[in-house]
């Protein structure tokens, strides 16, 4: 049985020495180690993969012992996960369908290890997109009015399918602080500019009146902070004085997808982790 555990604290020496011995000690079989230290923050980062025999191995012991004898005495932020039960990711979508198809169509060749229990939008344009892949889709309208009964409809939703992480693959609502205290670094977005340029809501207009020579894409954990979330992933491509807004925009769709599924399959396999508004990424 695999689990993978993410460890940050304050660095000193002895720290892998006393994980992998207790790893050891609880008949761990080490396949997969990493760690990075942040030497002006002198924080540590760790991310280890390890196989158990699943008929002796206690989780909750282990998870008790962890804490008691590692986690106190090196002050660790630490978490730990089993693989097998495929994390359940909702998606949030609004009228631009590219994300939404490429992330479907990964999931159906089965290359996103997700499950994915709904689509949610504020219009009802990507309705039929979802019934193609027999995902169920909720219509939620989003008013400056009726904003808050519309996120309350959305926790109810997202609660009683237990989802485990939210991806909003071009939903063109900000969210509030009541969705994002429910999933702290757990709402992951794709931002159509190469952050921390041209934020907001219209990126490739700014940038075509900017007159740049590259353009890009961003994907981030969502903060109330509108586009300035920690960084996942970020990717280029260049344009020419020649290139029209329209074509900023068909270059910049390719990027998007891509951007954004390289970032949810970080997250998916427990490849993230956040500290102080950044990420570390053991690729
Ligand atoms: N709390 C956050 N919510 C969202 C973020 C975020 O970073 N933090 N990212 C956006 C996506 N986005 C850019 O990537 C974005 C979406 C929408 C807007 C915007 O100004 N929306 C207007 C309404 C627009 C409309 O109705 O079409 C608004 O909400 O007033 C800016 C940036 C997703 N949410």
């Amino acid at each position: 049985m695999k689990t993978t555990i993410l460890i940050h604290c304050p660095d000193q020496q002895g720290i892998i020495s006393a994980v992998t011995g207790f790893v050891h000690a609880k008949g761990g079989n080490i396949v997969y180690l990493d760690q990075h230290v942040d030497q002006q923050a002198n924080v540590f980062f760790m991310r280890l993969e390890s196989n158990f025999d699943a008929d002796l191995f206690s989780e909750s012991d282990f998870e008790k012992e962890f804490q008691k004898n590692l986690a106190a005495r090196y002050t660790m932020q630490w978490s730990m996960h089993r693989a097998g039960r495929l994390p359940k990711m909702a998606l949030f979508v609004s009228k631009y369908n590219h994300c939404l198809y490429d992330l479907l169509s990964r999931y159906s060749s089965g290359e996103l290890e997700v499950d994915i229990p709904f689509v949610v939008s504020n219009h009802a344009d990507l309705r039929p997109i979802a019934e193609q892949f027999k995902i169920p889709f909720y219509h939620i309208p989003v008013t400056k009015a009726n904003k808050g009964d519309a996120e309350n409809e959305q926790l109810k939703l997202l609660a009683s399918h237990d989802v485990d992480f939210i991806v909003l693959a071009r939903y063109m609502q900000i969210v509030s602080a009541k969705i994002i205290d429910h999933y702290p670094n757990k709402i992951i977005n794709i931002h159509h500019s190469f952050l921390p340029a041209f934020a907001g809501a219209k990126p490739y207009h700014a940038a075509f009146k900017r007159g740049v020579k590259i353009i890009g894409a961003t994907s981030h954990y969502v903060t109330e902070n509108l586009d300035e979330g920690p960084i996942i992933e970020q990717d280029v491509t260049t344009v020419t004085h020649a290139h029209r807004i329209a074509d900023f925009i068909t270059k910049g769709r390719d990027l998007e997808k891509i951007v954004l599924a390289r970032a949810v399959k970080l997250h998916v396999q427990r490849k993230t982790m956040v500290y102080d508004n950044k990420t570390v990424i053991f690729y």
